[in-house]
């Protein structure tokens, strides 16, 4: 196997071994905790720009599906991991981890400690890398250069408006760079989707005449996407509306609340959420760098309705006259469990009470 090196900007070199494309890369190194899910970790969208670390120490054990893929390409900058499996078992599996990896042109190292790494994302909390062939090649800090989120958001989301389902509510999804799963949630309750890319104008989506809106999931600093704040206020004010993830932190901005980066984000499948309207807690899956700083919210607009049990973080909030709903965790999991996908259910019940709303002042 031939060495590969990451470096971080902290100053550690690891050296490990390449697997997929021999490219260098550079990212914000993250890690994810999850025991499983990598096929759906490496395609979702929100993780573009990003160098993802396993934290489970054996990948590509069940092999690549064609099933388990939230968007089309996969979104990852480039994967680290322990130990990659290169004789998996799944009766789904077409390919190794490190085939797809090389059909689709992103890096991988492997045979690195995975453990150290993550301490060391922990100790300094925002930690870029670069994977390179040669370790001496880093001479400037251009090297270490980030795309800005508006790059990220467009290499991510769709360039044309598409539609799926004949359901009988249509739901409008402002596509940041969404995950699969959401459509899927979406199409399984018997909706029909009009996805939009998210320069999309508020005249247009008004044509559709859509039941409810999605904002939805996304890489990068929610702050960079200040222009489009005012669109993202405007919907929520004229159809029900649920945010997820990115989503969540574009409504909480809009309405003039505050995000701030986190020290080293939520990203895994077993993160405890309380609904403080009832105090129970579910398992929700996570991924995200960011959270709405909770003092920011304008208490008098919305309410919290989810806190995180770990670090008492906001998780969800609602509009106290309006139908506007959102959620920082998944609620369409993938990867993880599905605990939480009542959210879409009560997003769905808005939308059919103001269907009903609706057509009622029509006919009377
Ligand atoms: N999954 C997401 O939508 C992530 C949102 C945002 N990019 C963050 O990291 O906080």
């Amino acid at each position: 196997m031939t060495k590969g090196y990451l470096m971080l900007q902290t100053g550690e070199v690891f050296s490990g071994d390449w697997i997929g494309a021999q490219q260098d890369t550079t990212g914000e190194l993250v890690f994810n905790t999850s025991m499983t899910g990598y096929q759906e970790m490496m395609t979702d969208p929100s993780y573009a720009g990003q160098i993802l670390t396993f934290c489970y120490p054996m990948i590509g054990n069940y092999g690549v599906n064609l099933h388990d893929v939230e968007s089309k390409e996969i979104a990852v900058s480039a994967v680290i991991m322990s130990d990659a499996c290169e004789e998996p078992s799944h009766y789904q599996s077409v390919m190794t981890l490190s085939e797809k990896l090389a059909q689709a042109g992103v890096s991988g190292l492997t045979n690195l400690d995975t453990r150290a790494l993550v301490a060391i994302i922990r100790k300094h909390q925002t930690v870029r890398a670069r994977i390179v062939a040669d370790p001496s090649s880093i001479t400037t800090m251009s090297a270490w250069k980030q795309e800005s989120t508006l790059e990220l958001v467009k290499t991510v989301a769709i360039p044309e408006p598409e539609t799926i389902g004949s359901g009988d509510l249509h739901i409008v999804l402002v596509d940041f760079g969404y995950k699969k799963s959401i459509v899927n949630e979406l199409l399984e309750a018997v909706c029909k989707v009009t996805i939009v890319p998210f320069t999309t104008t508020f005249e247009k989506i008004a044509l559709i005449n859509p039941d409810g809106i999605l904002i939805s999931n996304g890489p990068g600093d929610p702050t960079d996407l200040a222009a489009y704040f005012p669109f993202v206020k405007r919907l929520s004010e004229a159809y029900p509306t649920l945010g997820i993830c990115l989503g969540h932190q574009l409504l909480a901005l809009a309405y003039g609340g505050k995000t701030k980066k986190m020290p080293y984000g939520h990203r895994g499948s077993n993160h405890p959420v309380k609904e403080l309207a009832t105090g129970k807690v579910t398992i929700t899956s996570q991924n995200h760098g960011y959270e709405v700083i909770e003092e920011s919210i304008d208490k008098k607009a919305f309410h919290l309705t989810h806190q995180n049990v770990n670090d008492q973080s906001v998780e969800g909030m609602i509009h106290r006259s309006l139908p506007i709903l959102s959620v920082q965790f998944h609620p369409e999991a993938h990867p993880g469990p599905s605990d939480a996908a009542y959210i879409f259910q009560e997003f769905l019940q808005h939308v059919k009470t103001r269907r009903e709303q609706t057509c009622h002042s029509v006919h009377s």
